[in-house]
């Protein structure tokens, strides 16, 4: 059953509590025996039944329990076809850029002072000799 391939138009389909497709990172899972005991509630769930929901996953950093109650209700996988809306951007992604970004321009940071000392050093040394 896990092996089946959901366009995503056979995925929005399946948007009601009684009957309810979410993707998440292009995975396609019935969430509906779920949706009553999910600790955030029905409602965010409805909200992204029969569609993409990745984003909304990952932003809340669910758990590694959560992740495993996910591969139970797993049925199958998303086959995209051109004009489908695009995966959306993981939050992780984002931040990931956002850190490595920070490290390159503190790395520069440094090489500035590393290169100021150097020529301060290199100054001191001369007019030592002079
Ligand atoms: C079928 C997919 C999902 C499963 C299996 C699932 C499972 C869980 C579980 C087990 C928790 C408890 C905390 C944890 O272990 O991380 C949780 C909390 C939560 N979930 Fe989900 N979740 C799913 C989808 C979603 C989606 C799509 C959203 C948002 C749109 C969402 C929003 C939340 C929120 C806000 C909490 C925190 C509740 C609180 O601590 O008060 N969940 N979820």
């Amino acid at each position: 059953m896990a092996d089946m391939e959901f366009t995503y138009s056979d995925v929005s389909e399946h948007n009601t509590k009684k009957d309810l497709y979410i993707v998440i990172h292009d995975k396609v899972y019935n969430a509906s025996s779920f949706i009553d005991e999910h600790p955030g509630g029905e409602e965010v769930l409805l909200d992204v039944g029969g569609q993409d929901s990745t984003e909304a996953f990952e932003d809340v950093g669910h758990s590694d329990e959560a992740r495993e109650i996910l591969d139970g209700l797993l049925v199958g996988k998303l086959k995209r076809k051109e004009g489908d809306p695009k995966p959306k951007a993981y939050s992780s992604t984002s931040t990931t850029t956002a850190t490595a970004d920070g490290a390159t321009s503190g790395v520069a940071l440094y090489a500035v002072i590393l290169v100021g000392a150097v020529l301060a050093f290199g100054a001191y040394k001369y007019m030592g000799a002079q």
